[in-house]
């Protein structure tokens, strides 16, 4: 309406109107003055003006006056008919307010019913948190369908209050437009009364003469001005009651769809919900149930726990007493095994001869004469073939090691032997061999693989370890080196006083070596520590070491003395590992000196051991153990039920071919040699002097071999052992980091009276 006005110059219609009316006014004035003075002349004038021109003019105007009357009122019934619609849109418009009034009430009610059903779903949902992960798991599907929900409500609400907005932008449009209905009725009136003043002053004209002419064709203007400002008007509010239509009815459409796919939104949650239901059901039993257990747990642990310690209790008395049983079981039948043992090593023979072939060095290699002249049996270990100026030669021994046999393979052989020494044995094992043969690599070793002599003293102590419960044992070590026929013991302090060999003056007839330093091992570390000190005092008494081992015997003598706890049975056992002088002929080829004095000494001892085994093997009644000291010393090592191994060292080169042949045939020798038709076990019994029998073997005692000792070493073992007692220093708890006990006493060789008689007449 403001700009109908602006465009239409409204105010200056008012103006206009205004004026007219002044104008009027002021006619009006005339018109009483005229007809108070000259109401004859109007008369007059009013005849002449009846046949005046202008007449039928004022005729004419006042039929368009009239016209323009039946205009207005047409005007007036449309402005009615429009106000009329204003009021039916108005009731349409509060209808679908109403309507989306309703809507949002009902929305609203299922929005607060779904939020309180959610927040029921929630609230079950936290109270089942806790339960087991099954109800954690639907839990969480809801959570998850929960927060869709929840989505879908949020955007609803977005959408509702966008509507909302359209909503009232419509209402403050209808307000604009009822505004505007208003501002036309009430320029309907003013028009209205315009006309109506129009009318009065075209009678007036009428009555009057043709000089208001102007002022008619004003407002002919005037009002044909009106009328486009009505058509303008009308269009206006034609479109403007379209806009409003097709505003309302895509607000009505599109809130229409909105509420569909709320309902659609609901009606999935409802069904979620719906499916939900069951499940929780479900899973509300296995909670109740779950819980039930829970509460019942504690009683039902209790009782199982209780039974169970019944059973652990019933099943360790039951186990303890199996194995009680199995205990005296093993230990029977451990006697038995070394009682089958002992028998195995007795039938194979006292006496075996193994040979070692050493590789050849890288040096051998690189020289010209580097082939090997010994061959070894696929089928049999026991053969050697060595091939000698065309012939061939055959050699049967009990073992025969080829190059590439390892440390460990030799000693697996030999380590029955030495574990027979636990059971009361006294055994020999011999390197023979010409120098550079591997006499030295055989009983020593190298640092990172270690010898015979190592090997067997950790066997022993891991063996008598354990036995330990049962069995007390001690194992007395002791190294000495013969060396041109003078003993010198390697592990006193000095190393170059001589010693002797003497009988005992108790009259028993056993040997002893005064001044032998013995020394008890109680450990690994004590091993390597007593073989440290023998080498470094077999170094220190010589100038070179390798040559003046070449030329000496050097001895370990392990004694392994044992104490039953239960029987009180004692047993001792002595083993010695010998790395005999080089074997070769030095004497023979002309050596001079104190070359030859070395080579006269080495053949003295070495013909003497040929000629005890050789006397031991035909069984003479004299053995020669006295013309030597090696003989001497090994004495009870080498008679009797001694088992004797004797590992023949061979080089494979040609140039050592003919001294190979020597130590071969001097093997072969050994070999035939038998000791004793059977063997025995020394056997001390702490309580009876008397030698146990074959009947005396108890379970805890270690097997004896049912046949007479042919050395009476029960006798003598009571004389011993009170020299032990006698000399508590005999066998020192630990020699510690260097500390070396030394005896100047005792008893460790024996003299064998009754089997044997030693050789006291030979020469010394
Ligand atoms: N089986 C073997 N495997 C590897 N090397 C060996 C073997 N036998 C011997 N040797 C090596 O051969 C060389 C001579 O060995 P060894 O010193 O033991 O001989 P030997 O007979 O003791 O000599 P000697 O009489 O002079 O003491 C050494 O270097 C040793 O390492």
């Amino acid at each position: 309406v403001e700009r109908l006005r602006s465009e239409l110059g409204a105010t200056d219609l008012e103006k206009q109107l205004e004026r007219l009316l002044v104008e009027n006014e002021r006619l009006k004035q005339e018109l009483k003055s005229c007809r108070g003075s000259e109401g004859q002349k109007l008369d007059a004038a009013a005849e002449s003006c009846s046949r005046c021109p202008h007449a039928q003019e004022v005729e004419a105007l006042r039929k368009e006056v009239s016209r323009w009357e039946s205009r207005a009122q047409q005007r007036e019934q449309r402005l009615a008919e429009v106000e009329e619609e204003l009021k039916e849109k108005s009731c349409r418009l509060e209808a679908l307010q109403q309507q989306l009034d309703e809507s949002r009430r009902r929305r609203t009610d299922s929005e607060r019913q779904l939020h309180l059903r959610l927040q029921e779903c929630e609230d079950e949902l936290v109270r089942r948190a806790a339960a087991p992960s099954r109800v954690k798991f639907v839990t969480q599907t809801v959570e998850v369908e929960s927060a869709d929900s929840q989505k879908a409500v949020v955007e609803m609400q977005v959408k509702n209050g966008a509507l909302q907005e359209q909503l009232s932008a419509q209402k403050q449009l209808l307000r604009e437009l009822e505004t505007q209905l208003h501002e036309s009725q009430r320029t309907c009136t003013q028009l209205r009364t315009q006309l109506r003043l129009c009318d009065l002053l075209s009678q007036t004209v009428n009555n009057g003469k043709s000089r208001w002419d102007p002022r008619l064709s004003k407002i002919h203007v005037y009002e044909g001005e009106m009328q486009r400002a009505q058509g303008q008007l009308e269009a206006e509010m034609q479109n403007l009651e379209e806009e409003k239509n097709r505003v309302i009815e895509e607000a009505f459409i599109r809130a229409e769809s909105e509420m569909k796919a709320v309902h659609e939104n609901l009606a999935g949650v409802r069904m979620n919900l719906l499916s939900l239901q069951p499940a929780l059901r479900t899973l509300t039993s296995d909670y109740n149930c779950l819980k039930k257990q829970v509460q019942d747990f504690p009683s039902m642990l209790d009782k199982a726990i209780s039974e169970a310690k019944q059973e652990i209790c019933q099943v360790i008395s039951d186990v303890s007493s199996t194995n009680q049983e199995l205990l005296r079981k093993y230990k029977r039948e451990m006697n038995l095994r070394k009682k089958c043992h002992n028998e195995l090593v007795r039938l194979k023979g006292n006496i075996r001869v193994f040979c070692r072939v050493r590789p050849v060095s890288q040096e051998e290699q690189d020289s010209a004469d580097n082939r090997t002249m010994l061959s070894f049996d696929s089928d049999d270990d026991a053969i050697l073939y060595l091939s000698s100026k065309g012939k061939i030669m055959t050699f049967e021994l009990d073992k025969v090691f080829p190059p590439q046999a390892s440390q460990e393979e030799v000693f697996q052989e030999v380590q029955a032997l030495v574990t027979s020494c636990i059971d009361g044995f006294n055994v020999c094992i011999f390197a023979y061999g010409q120098t550079g043969s591997g006499k030295t690599y055989t009983m020593e070793g190298v640092a990172d693989n270690p010898g015979i002599n190592q090997r067997a003293l950790r066997l022993l102590f891991s063996e008598v370890t354990e036995k330990a419960p049962d069995w007390d044992y001690r194992i007395i070590v002791s190294m000495v080196e013969i060396y041109n026929e003078t003993l010198r013991d390697l592990l006193r302090d000095n190393p170059t006083d001589k010693l002797d060999i003497k009988l005992n003056p108790d009259g028993s007839g056993q040997l002893y070596v005064p001044g032998l330093t013995e020394i008890t091992v109680q450990s690994p570390e004590d091993i390597n520590k007593v073989f440290e000190l023998g080498h470094l005092n077999r170094a220190t008494a010589c100038t070179n070491l390798n040559e003046h081992s070449s030329r000496s015997h050097a001895l370990l003598i392990i004694t392994v003395s044992g104490l039953n706890s239960t029987t009180r049975t004692r047993t001792q056992g002595k083993l010695n590992l010998v790395d005999l002088a080089g074997s070769e002929r030095i004497g023979k080829s002309g050596a001079e000196g104190s070359r030859l004095r070395e080579a006269q000494c080495i053949n003295k001892s070495l013909s003497a051991l040929g000629d005890v085994i050789s006397a031991l093997r035909s069984r003479h009644a004299h053995v020669p153990f006295r013309n030597s000291r090696l003989t001497y010393l090994l004495q009870d090592s080498l008679s009797g039920d001694s088992k004797t191994l004797m590992m023949v060292q061979v080089s494979p080169l040609p140039g050592n071919m003919s001294e190979s042949v020597c130590s071969l045939k001097f093997a072969q020798r050994v070999r035939s040699v038998e000791l004793s038709s059977s063997s025995s076990k020394r056997h001390e019994n702490s309580s009876t002097s008397s030698s146990p029998t074959h009947d005396s073997v108890e379970l805890d005692s270690p097997p004896v071999t049912p046949v007479p000792l042919p050395i009476s070493r029960a006798s003598s073992a009571g004389s011993t052992l009170s020299s032990a007692s006698r000399t508590p220093t005999l066998f020192p708890a630990e020699i510690g980091p260097i500390t070396v006990t030394k005896t100047t006493v005792e008893c460790k060789w024996y003299a064998q009276p009754n089997r044997t008689v030693p050789d006291t007449t030979g020469p010394r």
